[in-house]
Parts: structure tokens; C-alpha cells; sequence
């Protein structure tokens, strides 16, 4: 009998499978990090079979400590960062370089040309996106640019692109002995390639970045019940299993979270922060900075799409001043260290690592600690580090209320980053409204469950999904509008001295 869904978590840092059970309760979980490699300043790679091999390792993993067997599945789903991009040969399996991952700058100078004379705003029309590093487009471009025997496969048809999911799912239904080489309409819509309202690759876009379509992936439904191929039983699952459910990391956590009405929102806080809100089945432009993009598509119904938020750094800041400084050894120290001192001290932090993303979109900036005197300690740095998050945050939702002309009521929130509690009662205080965390918080590996089931019937409808969401915990904003808005002023101005970094 078939009780539980698995789903495949493939993050920036780590991978993780997860087992659910139909009241979406986690019955088995397992975890890896895997390398984050950075051969030079600004740019970030993966390594795409290290990846795989985790994966195979994590399905094991979570089965195991489940105590079921891959045959107690009615169907597996993929979520992943998004954007991520790689270029493989469809007869060894074997990638032509790392993948790069979307945190990644090498592509500055492709954009720089992409945008001359025709401005950033050049595929917005018809993508929903800004011409950025971040996105997979350029991406697949430097790499055909940059390894010839690419370049050659590519024009030969023996060479496919995928981002994580596309990877993924090829290798569990067959890989070279007949993968199915697909990717779901959120993941294609970070491409700067798929044309917003047919979902369909744009073909004078992939002619100006000489992408060959051959080397694409079909673009497919997020949730679909014709079911992209079947686990092999010689595989990590042991059992023939329905693949037939993917959604980026994002938009799987708004659908984990059921933010399945217009107006609703989640802010997930991985490695980066992500704020998504459904603005139903119209693409709504932004005009503030944010993107348009695909929320999710279940079966053959009408896409529903979303505006979003994208903050390339939050968690990845712990992680750097956890590795690079050596100011704590967990990332939940960061919590005590900041818990230290009563407020930031005057120190601001911009995580400006990757340029900044939304709503400014500056390629030129780098990151940069302001406001240091003497009297600035490491408590002060831990508190810098985790209002960042905060103020990131509220520049986001502040350029969501104008496009949209909705104001939140209240946030939804999830990811690693939720377990900190001074960081949340901080973002109450700062937005000036409740933040919530659902019971369960692993929402993004719940979303591509939940897109996985509903395509094979193991959930009927969205409402029964909706019936799974549950509160764990709520903070109330507590500060003083004098305090709070002397804070942001100062965030504002340090985020300025960002700018005109980079030449
Ligand atoms: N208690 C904590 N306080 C602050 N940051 C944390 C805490 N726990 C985890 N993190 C950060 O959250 C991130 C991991 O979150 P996760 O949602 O697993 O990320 P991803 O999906 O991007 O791999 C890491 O960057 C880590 O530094
Ligand atoms: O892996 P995460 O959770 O940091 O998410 C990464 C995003 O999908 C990048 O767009």
C-alpha cells in the first residue's frame, strides 16, 4: 500500500530527502551538504555528480530511517535552488564543468553586453526578469562560450542543459539509458529564456545568447499526472516510483506554505531569502525591482503566477562568518553571540557578496560592515549579520506593496533560518507586522510532495492540502515607529555606500 510521498530537497547548501505521510507529517529525513567551491572572487560552483551521488545517499537515508522501502511511495517530487545551471552529454552523463550556480558573478560581462544600449529592462516583457548574473540564460551562454567541446556538443544535439531538478529527474528515471529531460514551468520562468505567457522558450531570445534549442529541456506542468518517468528499481529508491511532481525551492515553499490565494505570501530564509506572493492567474510587471514569475502549474490548469523578492544572501552570511571569520563554530550560535548586546551598536552589514538583487539590482555592489567605532564588538557584528535579513526583507516587502497595492497583514515564514527567534521578533519589529511560522517548517520539500501527490491522487484537491497547514509560533511587532524608522533610515544609507564598487 502506498502511504507516503517522497520529496527531494536539492538546496544551495545541502541535499535532503524527506518521506510525508497524507497529513504531511515528516516520517523520515535524511541530509548532505556538498562542496561549495570558489575558484575566484564572485564566482560559485557545484559540482553536479557530487550532487548526484548525495542524492542517491540522502533517498537511502530517508527510507531508511522511515523503515520503508522505495515501493511504500506513491511518488516522488523535486525541488531545487533554481537557476543553478549545467550542461552535460546525453550519452556518459558526464557534465562539461561545474555547475554554476546562480549565486555566481561570472557573467557580468555577457549582461553588460546583453543590456548595452537596450538597459536592464531589455526581456522583462516577455520573461518577467532584469538581464542579471542570476539568471540561467547568461549562464548557459558563458558556458558554451568558455569550454569549445561544449560549444560542439551542443550544436551536435549530444549535449543537454538542465538546472538542478532537470539533472536530477534525468538521472532517477534512466540518465543516459532514456532520462526524461524536462523542467517544470517555475524553474524554465528563471531562465531569462521562456516566454511568460505561452511557457514556451523564446526563440529570438536563445538566438541572441546562441543558445541551440536542441540542448533544452521540455517545459512541462509543475504537477503532471502524465508522469515524466518511473524510478529505476536498480536506483536509490529501489522501486519503480512515479517521478511526476518539481517545483523551484521558492515556489514549492509558497505551495508547502498553501499560499494558494491572491495576496498571499511566504519569505523563506535559506541560504538566500526569497519573498513570493500570488498574484494569481495574471502576471502582474513590477515597476519597484521585483521579478514576475511563475508560481506554480498544476495538471493542465491555468498557470498561476507571482511576484518576488529575491535577497541573494541571508543564511550564506552565517556561513561566512562562521567559515571565513571563525566568530562562531554553529550557525546557531549566531543567536547567542548576538544575544549579547542590546542592540546593533550603530553596525550595519550589507550582504552585497553576489551585487545586490531585489529591488536594486546593482551588479557594481560588494559588501560592505558601516558604522564601526571602538566600541563595536563581535555581539554587535552577530546582530548586523541577522538584521540584514530583517531590512533586506522590508525593502522587499515595501516595493511588493506598491506594485501590487496590497499591503501584508502578516508573514509567513520558513527555511533553516526561522529556528533563530531573535531574528524573527526583529523582523516583526522592523515590518511592523506578525510574522508566522507553520509547524512544519521543512515547507519547500512539502510543496514538491504536495506536487507530486496531487498528480497522482494521493491528495485530491487543494483544500485538502490547505487542512495540513498548521501555526507553530507567531511574533508580534513590539517597537517604537520612532525606532524603528531611525533603524531602516540607516540601513538605507548603508546600503548606498555599496554602490560603484565594482568598475
Ligand atoms: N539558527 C540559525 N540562525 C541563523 N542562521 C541559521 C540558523 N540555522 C541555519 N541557518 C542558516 O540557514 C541556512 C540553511 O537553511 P536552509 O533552508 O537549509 O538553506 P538552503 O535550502 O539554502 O540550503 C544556512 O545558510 C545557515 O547558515
Ligand atoms: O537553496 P536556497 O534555499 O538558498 O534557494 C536558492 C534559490 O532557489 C535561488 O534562486
Amino acid at each position: 500500500m502506498t502511504r507516503y510521498i517522497g520529496s527531494v530537497d536539492q538546496g544551495t547548501t545541502s541535499t535532503r530527502c524527506i518521506i510525508f505521510d497524507r497529513d504531511g507529517r515528516i516520517v523520515g529525513i535524511h541530509q548532505k551538504e556538498h562542496k561549495q567551491i570558489f575558484p575566484r572572487p564572485g564566482w560559485v560552483e557545484h559540482d553536479p555528480l557530487e550532487i548526484w551521488e548525495n542524492t542517491q545517499i540522502v533517498i537511502r537515508g530517508a527510507l531508511s530511517a522511515a523503515g520503508l522501502s522505495g515501493e511504500a511511495l506513491a511518488a516522488i517530487g523535486i525541488t531545487n535552488q533554481r537557476e543553478t545551471t549545467m550542461v552535460w552529454n546525453r550519452h556518459t552523463g558526464i557534465p562539461y564543468g561545474n555547475a554554476v550556480v546562480w549565486q555566481c558573478t561570472r557573467t557580468h560581462e555577457i549582461c553588460k553586453a546583453l543590456m548595452r544600449n537596450q538597459g536592464q529592462n531589455r526581456f522583462r516583457d516577455r520573461t518577467g526578469l532584469p538581464v542579471a548574473t542570476y539568471f540561467s540564460g547568461p549562464k548557459i551562454q558563458w558556458i558554451l562560450d568558455n569550454v569549445p567541446e561544449a560549444r560542439i556538443a551542443a550544436e551536435a544535439g549530444d549535449a543537454l542543459f538542465g538546472t538542478m531538478e532537470t539533472w536530477l529527474i534525468w538521472h532517477l528515471t534512466g540518465g543516459p539509458a532514456g532520462g526524461a529531460h524536462v523542467t517544470d514551468v517555475t524553474n524554465a520562468s528563471r531562465t531569462l529564456l521562456m516566454d511568460l505567457y505561452t511557457l514556451k522558450w523564446d526563440p529570438a531570445i536563445l538566438e541572441i545568447m546562441r543558445i541551440p534549442d536542441a540542448m533544452l529541456p521540455r517545459i512541462v506542468s509543475s504537477s503532471d499526472p502524465g508522469i515524466w518517468g518511473w524510478t529505476r528499481p536498480d536506483g536509490p529508491l529501489g522501486a519503480s516510483v512515479p517521478v511526476c511532481g518539481a517545483l523551484g525551492d521558492q515556489q514549492a515553499a509558497l505551495v508547502g506554505q498553501t499560499c494558494f490565494e491572491t495576496g498571499e505570501a511566504k519569505n523563506t530564509y535559506g541560504t538566500g531569502c526569497f519573498l513570493l506572493m500570488n498574484t494569481g492567474h495574471t502576471p502582474v510587471p513590477s515597476r519597484q525591482g521585483l521579478i514576475t514569475t511563475l508560481a506554480y502549474q498544476f495538471g493542465k490548469s491555468r498557470p498561476v503566477y507571482c511576484l518576488e523578492g529575491s535577497i541573494a544572501v541571508a543564511g550564506a552570511l552565517v556561513q561566512w562568518i562562521r567559515d571565513n571569520l571563525g566568530l562562531i563554530t554553529t550557525a546557531a550560535e549566531i543567536e547567542s553571540l548576538a544575544g549579547t548586546v542590546a542592540d546593533n551598536g550603530g553596525v550595519y552589514f550589507v550582504p552585497a557578496f553576489s551585487g545586490l538583487f531585489a529591488p536594486y539590482w546593482r551588479a557594481d555592489a560588494r559588501g560592505a560592515m558601516v558604522g564601526l567605532t571602538r566600541y563595536a564588538n563581535k555581539g554587535h557584528i552577530a546582530r548586523a549579520v541577522l538584521e540584514a535579513n530583517a531590512y533586506q526583507t522590508r525593502d522587499i516587502v515595501e516595493a511588493m506593496a506598491r506594485d501590487s497595492g496590497i499591503a501584508l497583514s502578516h508573514l509567513k515564514v520558513d527555511g533553516g533560518m526561522v529556528a533563530n527567534e531573535l531574528l524573527m521578533a526583529f523582523q516583526a519589529d522592523i515590518l511592523n507586522v506578525p510574522v508566522i511560522r507553520p509547524r512544519i517548517s521543512e515547507t519547500t520539500a512539502l510543496g514538491a510532495a504536495y506536487a507530486a501527490g496531487l498528480a497522482v491522487g494521493f491528495w485530491p484537491d487543494l483544500e485538502s492540502l490547505r487542512r495540513n497547514w498548521a501555526e507553530d509560533r507567531r511574533w508580534r511587532p513590539a517597537m517604537d515607529e520612532p525606532t524603528r524608522e531611525r533603524l531602516y533610515r540607516q540601513w538605507k544609507k548603508a546600503v548606498e555606500r555599496t554602490f560603484n564598487w565594482i568598475e
